[in-house]
């Protein structure tokens, strides 16, 4: 079968990775309630078209933080990009730098940062983990920085990685291949020690991340870089509301893609509250569960300024390496493309939450 839909790539990356990679990828915290809820969310959301409106040219292009994209599209910042496919991060920056979308990359990419730079034709960004010893986060920056990145994405939903009994069941490790190569070797040396029963990533997130950073440490990090930072993972007007006070230049709506705490809602239900309490000063972004362009078009819908895409981008990476990365993300701009039309909106302009209906609620249980 030849994959035409995000769904397609999912089936075909499940049946050519090994089970525990498979797992690691798919899987979620806790009973999986929120990675569930992220995609039937959506499903859950009835669009109200307008007709008759010359829909002949849908525009999707848009810029953020300054950069042009082709759409509102992005690629979520997700670790060991190797694991998945030789490839690796090489193949999803080409692929976004193909398809005019934003690449994040993770702190813990299995490619050199400066090589992920040297291979980007477009909009690059890079993600952190706040760790105790703060000289190897401003070190990465540094890095960063004169690489090109052109923002930073602080992410603050994991003071601890969340337990993923997916993990814990299949005792997954990381292989040789695919190592967090840009963090000094010393400080991931917990991160692929296989011990019965327990998930080598997240003994070492207790080991090295930070939990004791507060509202008040961010002064710190903003006082060591011009680079623009953006908080991943706001999931409510308070804290949307600090962050502005705290002069962030942007959000990221996240629930980490159902793989921190689990019990948090949809993060299209939980994008109205934050959109309204930032008010447009700063761009919102959002992630999780994204696997169609009427998914993407629900997001802007609501207010959300650019949409990033996690797992769809690894299941066309693992499945045909650099060239399905770059399908799934093509697809998707052709259906948010085709959506506009259907719709009845012609530009990003016209997307507002009168598109979106009443939501069938009977979700979360699909
Ligand atoms: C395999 C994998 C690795 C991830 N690694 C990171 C990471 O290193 N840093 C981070 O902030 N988020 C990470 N995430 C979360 C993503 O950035 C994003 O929030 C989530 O995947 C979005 O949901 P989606 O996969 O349903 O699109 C990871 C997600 C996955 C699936
Ligand atoms: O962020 C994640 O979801 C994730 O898988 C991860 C990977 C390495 C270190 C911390 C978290």
């Amino acid at each position: 079968m030849k994959p035409l839909r995000v769904p397609d790539y999912a089936d075909l990356a499940r049946s050519c990775l090994a089970a525990d990679v498979a797992g690691y990828l798919n899987g979620g915290a806790g009973a999986e309630w929120t990675l569930r809820a992220n995609e039937s969310a959506y499903s859950a959301i009835p669009l109200r078209p307008r007709v008759l409106t010359d829909v002949e040219r849908c525009a999707t292009a848009t810029t953020l933080l300054g950069a042009d994209l082709a759409a509102p599209i992005g690629v979520a910042p997700m670790a060991y990009h190797r694991l998945f496919h030789p490839d690796g991060e090489i193949g999803t920056v080409r692929a976004a730098g193909a398809a005019g979308a934003l690449f994040v990359a993770s702190m813990f990419a299995s490619t050199d940062l400066a090589e992920i730079a040297a291979a980007a034709t477009g909009p690059l960004w890079l993600q952190l983990y706040w760790l105790r010893d703060r000289g190897a986060v401003l070190e990465l920056v540094g890095r960063a920085a004169e690489a090109g990145y052109g923002a930073l994405a602080l992410t603050v939903d994991t003071p601890r990685v969340a337990r993923r009994y997916r993990d814990l069941r299949s005792g997954f490790t990381l292989p040789a291949h695919a190592r967090a190569v840009n963090v000094d070797a010393a400080l991931m040396a917990t991160s692929h020690v296989a011990e019965a029963g327990t998930s080598a990533i997240e003994r070492h997130s207790l080991e090295r991340f930070d939990p004791r950073i507060t509202w008040a440490d961010l002064a710190w990090l903003r006082e060591r870089t011009a680079l623009p930072l953006v908080l991943k993972g706001i999931l409510t007007a308070e804290d949307a509301e600090l962050a502005v006070r705290h002069g962030v230049d942007g959000i990221i709506v996240s629930n980490h893609g159902g793989r921190q705490l689990d019990g948090v809602p949809a993060t299209i239900d939980a994008l109205p509250e934050v959109v309204d309490a930032v008010g447009g000063g700063l761009p919102v972004l959002v992630d999780g569960g994204v696997r169609t362009g009427s998914d993407v078009l629900k997001a802007l819908a609501v207010g959300a300024d650019t949409v990033l895409v996690g797992r769809p981008v690894l299941w066309g990476l693992a499945h045909a390496g650099t060239e399905g990365a770059q399908d799934v993300l093509q697809t998707l701009r052709e259906e948010l493309e085709e959506a506009m039309a259907l719709t009845g909106r012609p530009t990003l302009a016209h997307l507002d939450r009168s598109v979106l209906g009443t939501p069938n609620r009977t979700p979360y249980h699909h």
